[in-house]
């Protein structure tokens, strides 16, 4: 997983994809600039909050200047081609509708707080992955996110303790016990545990 807070990234088109996109690389953390001659609501939306920049224009190679990554998301194919061409081999690249020119591609993507499942069919069905990812939403609930949050404080806590490492790593396994994974009491025992080591 590639850590791309603050880093540049130029989305090419404005249209439902390219939103798609910018809300994935939003979520990560990047710095989101749009060109494209006009966008739709929900883009339209997050340029109203300053959450991206948009620059109204049809693609020129500069535009691509000093970007981490690169979306080329509009309905052209030239242009997504052209944005492939113009890009430096620097810069990671997305085209979304050539997956042979891209040097990175997206999977259908499920988070809970610290918790990321990733589906990927390297390009045999995006709807499959899309399917998958929706079956896995179920069973990884939002009781997941206090979940990772504990599971993230224990490990802390384990690390700083002076306990034998085969301890420590028997009870980094026995708190993933399906029994610790629902119950917020287990959890609350075995932290209040911790603390009186
Ligand atoms: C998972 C997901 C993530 C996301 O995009 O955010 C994703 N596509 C999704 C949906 C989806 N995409 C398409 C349909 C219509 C049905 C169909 O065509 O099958 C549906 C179904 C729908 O919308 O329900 C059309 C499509 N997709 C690609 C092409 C070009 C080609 O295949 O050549 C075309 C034809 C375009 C055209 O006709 O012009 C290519 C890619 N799509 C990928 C990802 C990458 C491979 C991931 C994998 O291996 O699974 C890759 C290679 C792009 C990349 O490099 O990143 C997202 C589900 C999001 C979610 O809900 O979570
Ligand atoms: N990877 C995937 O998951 C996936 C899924 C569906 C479709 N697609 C592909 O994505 C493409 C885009 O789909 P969409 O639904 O977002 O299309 P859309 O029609 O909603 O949006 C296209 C956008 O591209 C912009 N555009 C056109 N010419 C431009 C130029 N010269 N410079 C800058 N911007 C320009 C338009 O202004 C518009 O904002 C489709 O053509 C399809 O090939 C990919």
């Amino acid at each position: 997983m590639l850590n791309i807070k603050g880093r540049p990234a130029v989305v090419v088109g404005g249209g439902k994809i390219a939103c798609r996109r910018t809300i994935g690389l939003l979520k990560a953390g990047a710095k989101v600039t749009v060109i494209s001659p006009d966008i739709q609501e929900q883009m339209n939306d997050l340029w109203n909050e300053n959450r991206v920049d948009w620059v109204q224009k049809k693609f020129e190679a500069d535009d691509l200047h000093g970007a981490f990554i690169v979306i080329a998301a509009t309905n052209s194919k030239e242009v997504n081609l052209s944005v492939a061409e113009n890009a430096g081999v620097n810069q990671l690249v997305n085209i979304v509708d050539e997956p042979e020119l891209s040097t990175f591609h997206v999977p259908a993507t499920l988070t809970r707080g610290d918790l990321t499942i990733s589906v990927a069919t390297g390009g045999a069905s995006p709807t499959l992955s899309r399917i998958i990812r929706s079956e896995l939403e179920e069973k990884y609930d939002n009781s997941y996110v206090g979940y990772l949050d504990f599971l993230a404080t224990v490990r802390g806590k384990l690390k700083q303790v002076s306990m034998d490492e085969s301890m420590k790593i028997h009870y980094l396994i026995e708190i993933t016990n399906e029994s610790f994974q629902k119950s917020e009491e287990k959890q609350r025992e075995f932290l209040e545990f911790l603390e009186g080591i």
